[in-house]
């Protein structure tokens, strides 16, 4: 079992086939922003920060080996790859805000005199390896703001009882994960009595993925099917939701996997605090609300199908969104690496 989804050693990319998991680990070569725009799209990398961390990294890999005779010429080629990785997803807003720094940070570099080609192109190669490291400590912070908010709210130093969706994790992070991190620190704690993962229909990332890193940590753990949440909350005493998110808008509205929105309306009628947790980099100050998200619709055959096996009868239409948004009315907190914030306080967050 492993739980390193991307392998980034001496500019050799490779990703964890997240499509074969549980059942096999097996990596794939990404050899430019050809195959990265594939595997993303395919979802064989997936998870927000995951699929901008591989986007840029696959970026790297194509640049370091190209020839370029003006910086000019580099940067015109950067912008063109840096605009199709953001169309391989269109909800997850990592991977656009990512896109969006590496060209500013590429028109700098082509504007200053005193920099030459090959400057360029190590300073900017630097700071894509750099994005690793930085997803990891951006995602254990969230993990203690996360943690120590969610305890503040118990007795003493009771256990927490914690209900997940899809897969927040090392799979689909750089490693540790977001809402997956925030369990693996209340573990870590010994705060964590349980935690409960939904399947996550239709490509049933919690059943595949979070189900799989639980394990591999040995944390308690039981999986559910999307459709008992409610009969989870009225008899397990759920003391908080914690998912993650693939775009919050500038008031807290959250796009996050599809089914997200069902289990915030539950929690809100069973009085249970439902927490988003997420980076700064995927916080969208650019949209003001979830309205203005763009919702992928995925293929039919993620729903009819599981793995090669048919599952609907022949002929059924199929909606298949893969994300949906959770009003900022139902969000108790937004963790991030900086702070848990309430959805109001985004546009100006309070100094901690
Ligand atoms: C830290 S991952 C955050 C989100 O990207 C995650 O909750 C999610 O919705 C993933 O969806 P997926 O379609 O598997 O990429």
């Amino acid at each position: 079992m492993t739980l390193r989804a991307i392998k980034y050693e001496n500019n050799n990319l490779e990703i964890l086939d997240q499509l074969l998991l549980p059942a096999h680990s097996k990596y794939i070569q990404v050899k430019g922003v050809e195959d990265g725009w594939k595997v993303i799209n395919k979802m064989q990398v997936r998870g927000a920060p995951a699929i901008a961390i591989v986007g840029c990294l696959s970026l790297a890999v194509e640049i370091r080996n190209e020839k370029y005779e003006s910086k000019r010429q580099m940067r015109q080629e950067i912008e063109g790859k840096l605009n199709y990785l953001v169309s391989s997803r269109p909800t997850a807003v990592n991977m656009k805000i990512a896109a969006e720094e590496m060209l500013e940070l590429a028109n700098k570099l082509s504007e200053d005199a005193s920099i030459t080609v090959d400057d360029m192109k190590s300073k900017f190669l630097l700071t894509i390896e750099h994005m690793l490291e930085k997803d990891i400590s951006d995602n254990k912070a969230i993990g203690d703001n996360g943690a120590k908010d969610i305890l503040s709210h118990v007795s003493g130093d009771s256990l927490v009882r914690i209900l997940t969706h899809c897969n927040t994790g090392s799979l689909a992070t750089a490693g540790y994960g977001t809402a997956l991190g925030v369990i693996r620190t209340l573990h870590a704690m010994k705060r964590l009595e349980h935690v409960y993962c939904t399947e996550t229909r239709p490509y049933n990332q919690g059943a595949r993925l979070t189900a799989y890193e639980l394990v591999h940590d040995k944390i308690p753990a039981t999986l559910i099917v999307d459709s008992m949440v409610a009969a989870l909350m009225k008899h397990r005493n759920i003391s908080a939701v914690v998912v993650g998110a693939d775009r919050v808008a500038a008031n807290g509205d959250t796009a996050n996997k599809i089914g997200t929105y069902q289990i915030a309306v539950l929690a809100k009628y069973h009085g249970v605090p439902f927490y988003v947790a997420a980076p700064f980099t995927s916080i969208d100050m650019k949209i003001h609300g979830g309205e203005h998200i763009v919702i992928e619709e995925r293929p039919d055959r993620e729903m009819t199908h599981v793995g090669e096996h048919r599952i609907a009868a022949k002929g059924i239409a199929c909606w298949n969104p893969a994300f949906d948004v959770t009003p900022a009315s139902l969000i108790a907190g937004i963790i991030t690496e900086r702070g848990v914030y309430r959805p109001d306080q985004l546009r100006e967050p309070p100094t901690h």
